[in-house]
């Protein structure tokens, strides 16, 4: 829908209710604290090593309550309940979105988790021998490097992990990404790499990706080229594929090949064989620890009623602002530095996932889906798109993330980080009204008519709304469940939407058309029926 007069509906009985008390409810923030000395305390909670703080919001009690019916009357709990139960949730495709059974094998069908020990078992036995320098390149030599070429969910989940946790780092093995059809991504990447020593990871579900395919084959070349026999490339190639015959077609030898399943979608498939660049860099221990963590949000998310869920609860707010006040767009924060790639991990596991127009049965939505997610580490966004959020026309929600724990012995960096990070909020919230504006200008010495003039351009509106969350250290358990809890919000949204959040049909056009215009960028006439501008950028690109 999305229209510009945000006429946002739900068929839910408690809707009206709801939107209506959000209408009403135009209280200040500052006046919301003012009225209640305790509402952090209400408007908090835990969930193992979690915390979130999301007292900074235009919410009462009233509006939680509202909320909470609106998720049962969207039949939230039960959805949970299909999600870990095997149910196909992921309904245009017909099969379930087990990422659960992945973690947290307590409350997740023993068929599926089965499979999956299995092979955690094969996982532990590869990791065990590179580490250990049991595995063998063609003339003998240990794998010094391994390179894991996918893209997409193949790649964004392991890539913030490793980057996130390297601090946890346990191997000798140095960890490359490589993703991007632009050869320069791969030839950095092998630039100071030795045939020898390298191994690469082949990471992709469907093994039908062109990036993966064609950075795949450019690998091997260059494996060849410089010296490989072609009868050892078994030792330098290794696979995750739930399409193992396309994998056993490249070339890669059976047992070398880490099966994943249809029941994993591809941005929730970094508990899978997927992460196995994260198992490699930091130790099996350590990703037995991430999955740990997201397995106690699992059981958290499975049995803490709506009102104390911490992914529904995230979902309920975004819901809010986005169906009765129209935000369209939501900026996540990490304040710490190795947390950098989370912005990009959540912008697919999000937008892949709730960037839809119709409704689990096809049906045109009637309100807006997705919200556009971006952001960037903390606190180099203060210096840069902050000024957006504090004095732009649109209002945005923002997730502050902060880790209780340094991650360096520079521990006066940290608290300046933290500072800054609690500081922000707080702007958001209070703003500057333009009687502190003028006063401060007049402290500073300038002049009446001057600061007049200037006042208005330093006014911050505030009360803008904003969670924190905190976690106590970055560490591979706290990772992994603050990982799950945006995964299961996503999901809450997606029933609150009543959308299905499993399918990504939409990024295939694109790829589609794309693959037509390689033909005409490479040689071939460009079709008449193509439009203009399209047949002019094939013309002006054509390689000469
Ligand atoms: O792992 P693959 O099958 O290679 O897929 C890689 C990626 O490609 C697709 O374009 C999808 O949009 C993603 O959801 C997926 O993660």
């Amino acid at each position: 829908m999305a229209d510009q007069t945000n006429a946002q509906s739900f068929s839910n009985a408690i809707w009206p209710e709801l939107k209506a008390h959000s209408d009403g409810l135009q209280t200040p923030l500052k006046e919301l604290f003012a009225q209640d000395p305790n509402r952090v305390e209400h408007f908090s909670m835990s969930a193992g090593s979690l915390y979130l703080d999301y007292s900074k919001n235009h919410l009462d009690a009233k509006a939680l309550e509202l909320l909470a019916t609106q998720a049962k009357q969207s039949g939230l709990e039960d959805a949970i309940k299909a999600l870990i139960g095997g149910e196909h949730v992921n309904n245009t495709e017909n099969r379930p979105a087990l990422h659960t059974a992945l973690r947290c094998p307590a409350i997740s069908p023993a068929d599926k988790t089965a499979v999956v020990a299995a092979t955690q078992a094969q996982m532990r036995e590869f990791v065990d021998k590179l580490s250990s320098g049991q595995w063998h390149g063609y003339n003998g030599k240990p794998i010094t490097d391994v390179v894991n070429i996918g893209i997409g969910g193949s790649d964004l989940g392991p890539r913030m992990v490793v980057t996130a946790l390297s601090q946890f780092q346990q191997s000798a093995v140095k960890v490359h990404f490589v993703a991007n059809i632009d050869g320069a991504d791969l030839s950095d990447a092998l630039a100071g790499l030795h045939a020898d020593t390298t191994l690469f990871v082949v990471a992709s579900k469907s093994f039908s990706t062109l990036e993966t395919r064609e950075n795949a084959l450019a690998a091997r070349a260059w494996s060849l080229s410089h010296g490989c026999p072609e009868s050892d490339l078994g030792k330098h190639y290794v696979a995750v594929s739930s399409n193992v015959p396309a994998a056993m077609e490249f070339g890669i030898d059976e047992a070398n090949i880490f099966p994943m399943w249809d029941w994993v979608g591809g941005r929730y498939s970094l508990w899978s064989a997927i992460g196995l660049p994260i198992a490699i860099a930091l130790g099996m221990d350590n990703f037995d620890a991430l999955l740990a963590g997201a397995a106690n949000m699992d059981e958290h998310f499975a049995s803490a009623p709506i009102e104390q869920n911490m992914p529904a609860t995230l979902a309920l707010i975004a819901f809010w602002y986005s169906a009765t006040r129209g935000y369209q767009s939501q900026a996540i924060l990490p304040y710490a530095q190795r947390m950098s790639r989370l912005p990009a991990y959540l912008q697919q596991l999000d937008m892949e996932s709730l960037g839809k127009s119709v409704d689990r049965n096809g049906k045109p939505l009637t309100c807006d889906s997705g919200l556009v997610l971006w952001g960037t580490e903390g606190t180099n966004g203060q210096h840069s798109f902050h000024q957006l959020l504090h004095q732009g026309t649109r209002s945005v929600l923002v997730d502050f993330i902060a880790s209780g724990k340094p991650m360096s012995p520079l521990d006066s960096h940290h608290s300046y980080l933290l500072a800054n990070c609690i500081g922000q909020s707080q702007a958001l919230l209070a703003g500057k009204s333009l009687a502190q504006a003028k006063q401060e200008l007049l402290d500073a010495g300038k002049p009446e008519a001057e600061a007049d003039q200037i006042a208005p351009h330093k006014v911050i509106p505030g009360n803008r709304p904003s969670n924190t969350l905190i976690i106590e250290q970055l560490d591979p358990t706290n990772l992994g469940a603050l990982i799950a809890l945006y995964e299961h919000k996503v999901y809450c949204l997606g029933v609150l939407w009543g959308l299905n959040p499993f399918d990504q049909w939409g990024v295939e056009l694109g790829k589609q058309l794309g693959s037509a215009v390689y033909p005409a960028l490479t040689g071939n006439e460009c079709p008449a029926e193509w439009d203009g501008s399209t047949r002019n950028l094939v013309e002006k690109l054509r390689l000469k």
